[in-house]
């Protein structure tokens, strides 16, 4: 077995988009990414605050809007719209969840697709589908760059995708597809999962459910993706497959935490980077 080590790998990237971030501000552009976050879902503030890190680290702009949890939706829309027409920031992230009263859907075909940077406007998944993308959901691309960093080969492969969101399971069988492996992307309703899943050359889960996937469900020397983010009652992160015992039947696994997550940000400073690119042509 070999990890693939997401941390490193965004680290080296960090350093790469540094470098694009001094050229682009030769040019008089400091590339901005601004996050919305409503209310105080405690995950959603370390995921936030990793962001703005990250985004100070490699010399761009960040900035958090922290708002009440009790924001009434034509605020956040009318907001949203302000920065859309805002020159400073060239990425706007609206942190998901949002509380139930205000529409998921309404807040993304708000927000401008030139500057949404998470790919989720239904014009940036309708690119991505029609195999023209212009922003690329940073979960999914940050897995294509770990199968690329480790020279995975994936023409004629057997993927299979376990969740079907529209933030990771979707846009990643799409990307997988345009890779030229064969995809199939599984689901609660799946029957006979583990059937499926052993077939898998390459194997990626992101449902939610702790160390879900274990040694009967994985072929020999597949290569396994965990995007799961489980914490358990003492506050210890675990992923969608067991990794104690997948480790040795994997080729190359993705351990959590250190895999998916930092390579997300990552992609998401990439998106904003290029965004901000995009105003020099
Ligand atoms: N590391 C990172 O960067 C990120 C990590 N995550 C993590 O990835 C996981 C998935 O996130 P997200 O896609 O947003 O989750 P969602 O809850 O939106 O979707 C979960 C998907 O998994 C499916 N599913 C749930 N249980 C099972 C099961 N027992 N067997 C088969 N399929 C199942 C659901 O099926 P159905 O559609 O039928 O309900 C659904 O399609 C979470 O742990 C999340 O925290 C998410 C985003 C980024
Ligand atoms: N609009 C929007 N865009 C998102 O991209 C988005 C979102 N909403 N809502 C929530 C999910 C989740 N997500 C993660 C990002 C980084 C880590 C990450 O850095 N994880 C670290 C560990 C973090 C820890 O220790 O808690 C790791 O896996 O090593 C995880 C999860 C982005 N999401
Ligand atoms: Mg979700």
């Amino acid at each position: 077995m070999k990890l693939i080590d997401g941390k490193a790998l965004a680290a080296k990237m960090q350093a790469e988009l540094k470098v694009r971030v001094e050229k682009l501000k030769t040019f008089g552009i400091v590339p901005g990414l601004i996050v919305i976050l409503v209310g105080e879902n405690p995950a959603s503030q370390i995921y936030v605050r990793n962001k703005e890190r990250q985004a100070t680290a490699i010399g761009m702009k960040s900035s958090v809007l922290r708002l009440p949890e009790e924001i009434e939706e034509v605020e956040l829309l009318n907001l949203i719209e302000t920065l859309n027409n805002d020159d400073t920031w060239h990425g706007i992230l609206v942190q998901l969840p949002l509380p139930a009263h205000i529409s998921e859907e309404k807040v993304l075909l708000a927000i401008t697709p030139e500057k949404d940077v998470d790919g989720f406007h239904p014009m940036n998944m309708g690119r991505l589908w029609s195999g023209n993308p212009l922003m690329i959901p940073s979960t999914p691309a940050g897995i294509m760059e770990m199968l690329r960093e480790y020279h995975v080969e994936l023409s004629g492969k057997r993927a299979v995708v376990v969740g079907r969101s529209n933030i990771v399971g979707k846009p990643m069988a799409q990307l997988l597809m345009m890779a030229d492996a064969t995809v199939t992307i599984a689901h609660s309703r799946t029957k006979n999962l583990s059937e499926l899943t052993r077939q898998a050359d390459i194997l990626v889960v992101a449902i939610g459910q702790d160390r879900f996937i274990g040694r009967n469900d994985v072929k020999e020397g597949a290569v396994v993706i965990d995007v799961g983010m489980n914490r358990d009652e003492n506050g210890k992160l675990h992923g969608d497959v067991d990794f104690e015992q997948v480790k040795d039947i994997a080729s190359l696994i993705t351990p959590v935490p250190g895999g998916v997550g930092p390579m997300t940000i990552t992609m998401l400073m990439e998106q904003t980077l290029r965004a901000a690119e995009r105003k020099l042509k």
